[in-house]
């Protein structure tokens, strides 16, 4: 049960919420098991302890837990624990009716560059006030104070509140968006199944955290490696969210690949379209020339050299986050920021008239004949109203097809190596010899 559960509406004041694992756990502690016809309220007033009370037939006890661990802190941050009314200021008066979003690896790589791009307007809009939700851990709970402070001193008019805290239950609460960033990052000698096994614990636990406390409507996206399978597992153990609405990061893969055909066809990013990745984010992946353009034309039309187009171009985008590894010394963070960036946004505005976007879904009904009940990247197009529909005027050739099916395979070779998170029984890992992701070599 997440603790802002227990807090009830009326004190949603910013100034008297409370937040943090441990609070959770001691209350959990005094107050489990709960019993169905139980109602559970607890208060926190500021700087004092928390107060809470039990009521149901059986049992009406007031407990008192203290809370003295300096560990623990108010939930919202500096500044924004100002109270204000949007209605009340003129230039705000027109502002839409403010979100929830949730950052998970808040104090990471990606992040750093990513809040700050969500809290401009750049993503949702310049009439679109925010709240950011910022998870973290206990190591990181220090940074995650310092980019709070960095965001304060940022002065972002659209940024309107800022709370930090470890338990995703409640960070997640009645969230929108949520952002899944945090995640072990791949290491060289790293066994694949390893990797799997570690972060797929994490997106597990920010399933079940979701499907107890997110908006029931919420938007997942779903970065942490290996994304589609992380996604798969998150998706999973929230049975109450609609499978639909997880996402695996696959936009920097398809940004990359339209980086790589306007560089062969000597023309700008902006004259390249329809470019679809299929499959999993790793070296499997499948960028598709055979449905791009390039100013409205196919690719082939444009590109004529097709050896290129099947060995150099696909290698190159299968394993450019690893060539940026081995030259950068880490992985891809402002590139892959501005990925979640421009794939939220595809969701969000509408998608232009005859073009699509790459973002990886659950295959569940695809019109493609992809394997059901895995995660797969697939063209989408999107009303702008956070939902989207799979593409259907696409076309397959043989050497497209055969690569879809590696792509598959792997991942179907993936959800057996999870699935003691998934809910399906023991997991069995053995992952076909390519299965390592972007630069794990
Ligand atoms: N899908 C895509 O296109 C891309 C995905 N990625 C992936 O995104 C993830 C985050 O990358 P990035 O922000 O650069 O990484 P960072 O190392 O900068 O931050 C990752 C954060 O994840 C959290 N974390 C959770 N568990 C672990 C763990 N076992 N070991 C280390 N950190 C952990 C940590 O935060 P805390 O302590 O607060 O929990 C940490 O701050 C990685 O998995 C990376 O592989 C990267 C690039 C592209
Ligand atoms: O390979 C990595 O660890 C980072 C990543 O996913 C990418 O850059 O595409």
């Amino acid at each position: 049960m997440a603790m802002a559960e227990l807090i009830p509406s009326s004190s949603s004041s910013l100034y008297t919420k409370t937040t943090s694992l441990q609070y959770s756990s001691q209350l959990s502690n005094v107050l489990s098991p709960r019993l169905s016809n139980q109602r559970r309220v607890c208060l926190k007033p500021r700087n004092s302890t928390i107060v809470c009370s039990v009521t149901s037939k059986e049992v009406q006890a007031p407990v008192s837990v203290k809370t003295e661990d300096p560990k623990k802190k108010p939930e919202c941050y500096g500044v924004f624990c100002l109270t204000y009314d949007l209605k009340a200021e003129e230039e705000t008066k027109s502002w839409k009716k403010l979100i929830n979003i949730a950052v998970s690896g808040a104090a990471g790589m990606i992040s750093n560059h990513l809040l700050f791009k969500l809290a401009s307007g750049e993503v949702f809009g310049p009439d679109q006030p925010i709240a950011l939700k910022l998870l973290g851990s206990e190591r990181s709970l220090q940074a995650l104070e310092g980019v709070a402070m960095e965001l304060e001193d940022s002065l972002f008019p659209l940024l309107r509140e800022v709370s930090i805290g470890i338990d995703p239950y409640e960070v997640f609460q009645d969230v929108e968006w949520a952002l899944l960033i945090g995640a072990k990052p791949r290491g060289p000698g790293m066994e694949r199944a390893g990797l799997l096994d570690i972060n797929g614990q994490i997106f597990a636990e920010q399933g079940k955290a979701l499907n107890a406390v997110a908006s029931r409507n919420v938007k997942v996206m779903v970065v942490g490696n290996p994304c589609n399978t992380n996604a798969l597992i998150c998706l999973k153990n929230a049975p109450d969210i609609p499978a639909k609405n997880f996402h695996a990061l696959t936009r920097l893969d398809e940004n990359r690949a339209k980086c790589q055909l306007a560089l062969k066809a000597g023309v700008f990013y902006d004259k390249v379209s329809n470019v679809t990745i299929w499959g999993n984010h790793s070296t499997t992946q499948v960028p598709d020339f055979l449905n791009a353009k390039i100013d409205g034309l196919p690719v082939k039309e444009v590109i004529k050299d097709t050896k290129w187009l099947e060995e150099e171009f696909t290698q190159k985008v299968q394993t450019r986050g690893g060539v940026l590894i081995k030259k950068w010394g880490r992985s891809s963070a402002a590139s892959t920021a501005v990925s979640i960036v421009d794939a939220i946004r595809s969701l969000v505005t509408p998608t232009p008239e005859g073009d699509w976007f790459s973002t990886g879904v659950y295959t569940a009904g695809n019109p493609y004949g992809i394997a059901e009940d895995i995660v797969f990247s697939m063209p989408c197009r999107s009303k702008g109203d956070g939902d989207y529909e799979l593409v259907k005027d696409v076309i397959f050739d043989d050497y497209l097809w055969n690569r879809i099916k590696k792509t598959e395979a792997e991942l179907l070779a993936e959800k057996k190596c999870v699935a003691h998170l998934t809910g399906e029984g023991i997991a069995v890992c053995d992952l076909p010899g390519d299965t390592m992701l972007p630069g794990e070599m």
